[in-house]
């Protein structure tokens, strides 16, 4: 088996985030998920959520589904690196995505969420892409979606191809030779935090003429928006960038809308990866301001370094759940 769906933006302007459509139950009921390879629990707004959480958001209702299970005593609760948080009861169901189907799948009903994803009117939940061992169901963990299909699809493994400014794809089971240029530089990834953690082989400031060899380890999370790398090479980008200051009140590297920016080249094994400097000239500090927030920002509050959607959007990144694990880059 195999299946792909679409990685849409959930905002016109700037990719916060990508959702993707799945459909849960019988009749399906369908919602827009965050794929997330950052987390592993597929948790969905719920008819078990007080109505003032619920801000336009499409909700679960078990009860109106004929193959929906509660999953006695369970329950899960989660916080995320930005502070947001959930939890709530278990529900088995059928779930779907493009165009592959999972019976008996774990789907995290909420009953509580945070203000931050009341707020986020197009996030109806979340599909975690991690490994399964970060699951945060109790008494008993649950499987992943992926983990539950894997058995089933050609190959074990997803891609994710996401775009600046622009629906990308999820595929799972196959690699398509379409959506990638040259060859796919593998990687090994250390399955045991549970995440896809791998070794970035160094960095350039601009294009790769001046490239350092220096190994950086960091987690590729289609959840986060924004790249964090170590200081060391915060300040060696930024110094380049004209007005750059690291602000305390925006929380990150900010500089002049119109300021010159370099892009940014980082490495996977001999591979090379540029990202362009239109991804990282995120977005206004608030709307219409001629200030901007950058889309690489430092790790050194978090303990570890995170290759999100600005970097995955420049390049075709294969998630390989064979053992031992790998994950692959190539160009597009
Ligand atoms: C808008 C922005 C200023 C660029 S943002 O930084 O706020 N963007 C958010 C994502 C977002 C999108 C839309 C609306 C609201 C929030 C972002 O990048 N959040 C990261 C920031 C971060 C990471 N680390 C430190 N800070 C994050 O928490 N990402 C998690 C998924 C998010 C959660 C909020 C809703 C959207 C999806 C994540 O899963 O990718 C994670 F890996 F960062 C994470 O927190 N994983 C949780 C891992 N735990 C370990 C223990 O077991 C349970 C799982």
């Amino acid at each position: 088996a195999t299946g792909s769906a679409p990685a849409v933006p959930i905002d016109e302007r700037f990719d916060i985030a990508y959702v993707t459509p799945v459909t849960i139950g019988t009749p399906p009921q369908t919602l827009m998920l965050d794929f997330d390879t950052g987390s592993s629990d597929l948790w969905v707004f719920s008819s078990h959520m007080p109505p003032f959480q619920v801000r336009g958001q499409e909700i679960y209702t078990p009860d109106e589904s004929s193959t929906a299970r509660l999953l006695e005593g369970h329950t899960w609760s989660i916080m995320y690196g930005d502070g947001s948080a959930s939890r709530g009861n278990v529900y088995v169901d059928t779930f779907a995505v493009g165009g592959l189907t999972v019976l008996n799948q774990a789907v995290q009903t909420a009953q509580q969420v945070s203000a931050s994803f009341t707020s986020a009117t197009n996030i109806d939940g979340l599909v975690g892409l991690g490994f399964s061992t970060l699951n945060t169901v109790r008494p008993e963990s649950q499987l992943t979606f992926f983990d539950n299909a894997k058995a089933s699809l050609d190959n074990p493994v997803f891609t994710a191809d996401l775009k600046y400014m622009a629906a990308g794809t999820y595929d799972f089971g196959f690699i398509d030779r379409a959506k990638y240029t040259g060859e796919i530089t593998y990687v090994p990834i250390d399955p045991d935090p549970g995440y896809w953690i791998f070794t970035s082989s160094g960095y350039a400031v601009g294009a790769s003429s001046n490239f350092s060899a220096t190994p950086i380890i960091g987690i590729a999370d289609t959840g986060t928006s924004l790249v964090y790398l170590p200081t060391a090479v915060l300040t060696a980008y930024y110094r380049q960038v004209q007005g750059a200051t690291n602000s305390r009140s925006y929380g990150g590297y900010v500089f002049p809308c119109d300021s010159a920016l370099p892009s940014f080249t980082f490495g996977v094994g001999e591979e090379r990866f540029t990202i362009p400097a239109s991804y990282i000239r995120y977005a206004p500090v608030t709307e219409g301001s001629a200030t901007c927030f950058g889309g690489l920002q430092s790790s050194s509050e978090l303990g570890i370094n995170i290759w999100g959607d600005v970097a995955l959007k420049a390049a075709f990144v294969v998630f390989d759940s064979r053992s031992p694990p790998r994950i692959g880059w190539a160009k597009k």
